[in-house]
């Protein structure tokens, strides 16, 4: 059986080059921008005020000077500003040339048309013209698009930008045992959940993600589910991928001409999880137990997704303390639904004592998998290891 690290490098290799799209900016939250965002203007495009107060000369500090006039925001002060004069100005609005200096109104005390300045910090209160950045500056980040980022964008003046199409990801989950959720299941049978959570990991990496109708365990029912995905970036299929007398996967893809880059791989929860491509279309293989398809779904199906956005994978391993002592390892690299609490320096991580593939709402209260490596040898508490955040 191959490495995680090495299936991983196998599904990224199932990628095509993300495709260009013009969205309005508005509509572009996590995004993966393709083209860089040109900001249009300067910003400030004049030196502004900081505060509400009033600009003049520090060299006239502290006064008595007069108020010779008013800026706004939006609303220029357009006379002459000789020395020993003030102006009276607002957050927002452009400092004349000439002043300086903005005094906080609260640092000043005014009689009539005068003010004397009480206190003056060393804040000169004025953001200089271009200190946030310069017409022909390029936004490129290697990451998808945050709200902040679509603030930055739009104070540049771009109304639309590139970015990659999202990936068509089509779900295919089945079994005789499966129901929809809200049906009524009968002997034998339970309500089907990871094709919901498998579709929403797809769309939490960027792609729209499509639910196919609950596939019968019969060779004719997948075939006609994968002829219904086809047009996909992706196919994901849930469960059938082990060795029972049902598990049809694997042997429907392959008469359907799968060309297969594995089937299983020494990971624990996983390990029937296959990866290729039909034609055009990337596949990937997901095992049925819920944990099972939803830690592959993450750690294989979003950086595949992100990858075909021109995304960095992510997902990055970080570091946390053990809470508890662990027992060696077996051949399998094993993903350990964990709880994380604060710790003096790095957080401490507390695995769950059952570690069921099936066993959903362990995974609900868990902030991460610690990553156990195959083979790796007991741990104290103490040590520190490896783990994904979820
Ligand atoms: N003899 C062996 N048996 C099994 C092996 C093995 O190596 N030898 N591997 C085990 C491991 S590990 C896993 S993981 C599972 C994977 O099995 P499949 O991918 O074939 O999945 P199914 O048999 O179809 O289902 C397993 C389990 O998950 C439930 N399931 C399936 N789909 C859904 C869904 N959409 N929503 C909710 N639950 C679902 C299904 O009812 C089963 O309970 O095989 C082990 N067996
Ligand atoms: O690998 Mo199975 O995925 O252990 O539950």
């Amino acid at each position: 059986m191959i490495s995680v690290e090495e299936a991983r490098a196998l599904v990224l290799a199932l990628a095509t080059p993300p495709e260009p799209e013009e969205v309005a900016v508005h509509d572009a939250l996590g995004r993966a921008l393709l083209a860089p965002a040109v900001a249009r203007l300067t910003q400030p495009p004049f030196d502004a005020s900081a505060m509400d107060g009033y600009a003049l000369r520090s060299a006239d500090l502290p006064g008595p000077l007069p108020v010779i006039g008013t800026a706004a925001a939006g609303v220029p002060f357009e006379g002459e500003t000789p020395n020993g004069t003030a102006i009276r100005i607002f957050t927002g609005a452009a400092v004349p040339p000439g002043y300086d200096r903005v005094v906080m109104q609260e640092h000043v005390t005014r009689d009539g048309d005068r003010i004397t300045v009480a206190e003056s910090s060393g804040n000169l209160n004025i953001r200089l013209k271009g200190n946030d950045f310069a017409e022909g500056a390029e936004f490129l980040p290697a990451r998808a698009l945050r709200s902040s980022d679509l603030g930055l964008i739009a104070a540049m003046n771009v109304p639309r930008i590139t970015v990659a199409r999202r990936p068509r990801v089509v779900v295919l989950a089945g079994g005789d045992e499966l129901v929809p959720p809200g049906g009524h299941p009968g002997a034998g049978q339970i309500i089907s959940s990871n094709d919901i959570a498998i579709a929403a990991l797809a769309r939490e990496a960027g792609a729209e993600a499509a639910i196919l109708p609950l596939a019968r365990d019969t060779e004719e029912s997948l075939r006609a589910r994968f002829a219904e995905a086809e047009g996909a970036d992706l196919i994901v299929t849930i469960g059938g991928a082990s060795v029972g007398d049902h598990d049809l996967i694997a042997k429907v893809s392959g008469d359907l001409g799968m060309e297969r880059s594995f089937y299983k791989l020494a990971m624990r929860p996983g390990k029937p999880l296959m990866a290729g491509r039909m034609g055009p279309t990337a596949m990937l293989g997901l095992p049925g137990n819920p944990v099972s398809a939803i830690v592959c779904g993450k750690l294989f199906m979003q950086p595949l997704i992100r990858a075909m956005q021109g995304l960095p994978p992510g997902d990055e391993p970080e570091r946390a303390v053990l809470a508890r002592d662990l027992p060696p390892e077996g051949d399998r690299q094993h993903y350990q639904r964990a709880r994380l609490e604060k710790g003096a320096g790095l957080e401490v991580i507390d695995p769950f004592t059952d570690q069921d593939s099936a066993r959903q709402w362990i995974l609900a209260e868990a902030d991460a998998l610690l990553v156990r490596p195959a083979r790796d040898p007991a741990r104290k508490a103490g040590e520190q290891v490896n783990f994904v955040r979820l």
